[in-house]
């Protein structure tokens, strides 16, 4: 049974699936934090947030059996990535299911600054009937800069443009041509912040983007501008909004976000040029239903073992890709381990060489996958999030190459582990209709189907040795299914790899390490 911890609220209608499963129980605790929160995610194979639990470092580490964090929304900045990719857990996140409702309600937010809605009402209901203080400006014609062109300001600038707003977005990874498609301007952060009638956010905060709208970057904006953050508090500086407020420069902004939430009595509040809504931008039902069923899918899938999508610390894969190298994986994970467990002492360098089909198109999924299978014997607690993480850290080479040279084989590939003192290397293919197969092990050319309880051993090539070892295991009724033998040369040295049926007993171990002709014996589980 699976411990699922939700510590924010969460739609219950998105998280039905979470709680029909029947491999899972769903902990409702909203709120918690500090102590409360350590000892409930001591037991947790997984955590929900959206963006009020602190998902600290601490948390994180306190979670022995938390396998994944997911964040019902984008923002993940409430989350201590590094920490959860040095524990190996999984960050994923629901990207898409708040998009329209974020830039619907940023659009919301421009005409209410434009107009002074949320102003006028208060007094309105306040008995006052002033129409003069509220006169407002016309959208039409006014130029909006977009910073950050993603997923909200893209469907922001679709919006503004049917207000007939004069569109200019400054995001460094928008292109000529995507620009064209939403029928705005590219531009340099310079010229959008030089240009805007409304300057509006829509980046991730992070060291580049925290401050980026501060005191010098409001000197250079125009007169009476307007300024919106629905993305992220910390984005804009507030101290200095505040004084661009004062000073006259700033007209007015709109705020859902700030850089402490809840903000308190934020010095902000004081002016009547700001208007504010406490994080709403993904406040409504179709939305908080998407990220969560968004979210609870991701969660199953990732306990049960099966592929999922939106990881956060692991570099997406396209489904082209995945689609592709899918037939590699069995290959790829049983070479890993067969040169991990052949390998007893620290490991210096791993190299994986691919050739032939292989060697075209990015192998780097396989790579880690073969990483993770090699450290598997070596260090505890490893996984595909941390494998490249901890490899670094203990200061393991991983080289990844690529070669002409296919050995006469459609596709080849080969696992190369130095020591100190020795290297060991496992070659393999996908033979067509026999799957995954062992076709080198040190120079030894062999054909092994990589699967089962293998007793692999070195020795030298001479008469009756084959024979002792398996009178040797009969006569402690351990059966041989299959035996391969390889050799450089007559009477040099040699290797069998048997595929047993039961793991050998200490003291047969031993017998056989004592047999002259043997040098090593070695089981490998695969
Ligand atoms: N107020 C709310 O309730 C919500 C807020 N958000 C926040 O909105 C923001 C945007 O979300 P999405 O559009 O879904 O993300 P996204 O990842 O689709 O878009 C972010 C864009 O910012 C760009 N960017 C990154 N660094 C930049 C920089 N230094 N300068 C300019 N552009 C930069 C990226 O290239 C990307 O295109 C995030 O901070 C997210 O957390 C999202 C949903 C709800
Ligand atoms: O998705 C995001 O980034 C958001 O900011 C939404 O936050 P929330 O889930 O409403 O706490």
């Amino acid at each position: 049974m699976y411990k699922v911890l939700i510590t924010d609220p969460l739609s219950d209608q998105g998280i039905d699936k979470l709680l029909r499963a029947e491999d899972v129980e769903v902990v409702r605790k909203i709120g918690l934090t500090g102590e409360a929160l350590l000892s409930e995610i001591a037991t947790a194979d997984a955590l929900l947030v959206r963006s009020q639990t602190k998902v600290t470092e601490e948390v994180i580490n306190q979670g022995s059996r938390l396998k994944v964090i997911a964040r019902a929304g984008v923002g993940v900045d409430n989350i201590d990535i590094p920490a959860a990719t040095r524990k190996g857990v999984i960050v994923v996140n629901a990207p898409d299911g708040n998009t329209i409702s974020t830039a619907e309600h940023t659009f919301a937010m421009l005409i209410s600054l434009a107009r002074n809605i949320p102003q006028a009402h208060r007094t309105v209901i306040n008995g006052e009937w002033n129409r003069k203080a509220f006169v407002g400006v016309e959208l039409n014609q006014k130029t909006l800069s977009i910073i950050g062109f993603g997923r909200i300001g893209s469907e922001l600038a679709k919006r503004a443009k049917a207000f007939r707003m004069n569109v200019i977005a400054f995001d460094p990874y928008l292109t000529e041509e995507r620009a064209q498609k939403f029928g705005v301007q590219k531009a340099s952060f310079n010229e959008a912040i030089a240009a805007g009638d409304f300057i509006t956010v829509h980046t991730p905060l992070t060291k580049e983007t925290r401050h980026m709208i501060n005191h010098e970057v409001f000197d250079k904006m125009k007169d009476g501008v307007r300024i919106l953050n629905c993305a992220r508090g910390g984005i804009i500086d507030e101290t200095a909004l505040y004084d661009a407020i004062v000073s006259g420069k700033v007209a007015g902004a709109a705020l859902d976000v700030f850089e402490v939430e809840p903000p308190g009595n934020h010095p902000l509040f004081t002016l009547p040029q700001v208007i504010c809504t406490p994080h709403l931008g993904a406040s409504t039902i179709e939305a908080q239903e998407n990220v969560a069923v968004d979210v609870s899918e991701e969660v199953l899938h990732i306990l049960r073992g099966e592929p999922f999508k939106n990881a956060v610390n692991l570099p997406s894969i396209p489904a082209e890709l995945q689609q592709k190298l899918a037939p590699y994986h069995e290959l790829v994970e049983k070479l890993g381990h067969f040169v991990g467990q052949m390998t007893t002492e620290a490991i210096k360098e791993i190299t994986i060489t691919y050739a032939g089909e292989l060697a075209e198109g990015d192998v780097a999924p396989l790579t880690r996958m073969m990483l993770k299978a090699v450290l598997s014997h070596h260090l505890a607690d490893i996984n595909f999030v941390n494998a490249p993480h901890l490899a670094k850290q203990r200061g393991i080479h991983v080289l990844e190459q690529k070669s002409g040279h296919s050995h006469g084989f459609t596709q080849w590939l080969n696992i190369e582990v130095k020591t100190d003192k020795n290297q060991h290397q496992v070659s393999g293919t996908l033979l067509n209709g026999f799957g995954p197969r062992i076709i080198k092990i040190d120079q030894f050319p062999v054909d092994v189907s990589p699967k089962g309880h293998l007793l692999f051993i070195q020795h030298r090539d001479q008469p009756g040795a084959i024979g002792r070892v398996g009178t040797l295991l009969g006569s402690r009724d351990i059966n041989i299914a299959t035996m391969q033998v390889g050799r450089k040369q007559a009477g040099g040295q040699a290797i069998m790899i048997l595929r047993i049926d039961k793991a050998i007993p200490y003291d047969l171990m031993n017998a056989l390490k004592q047999m002259d002709e043997i040098q090593s014996v070695m089981e490998i589980d695969l």
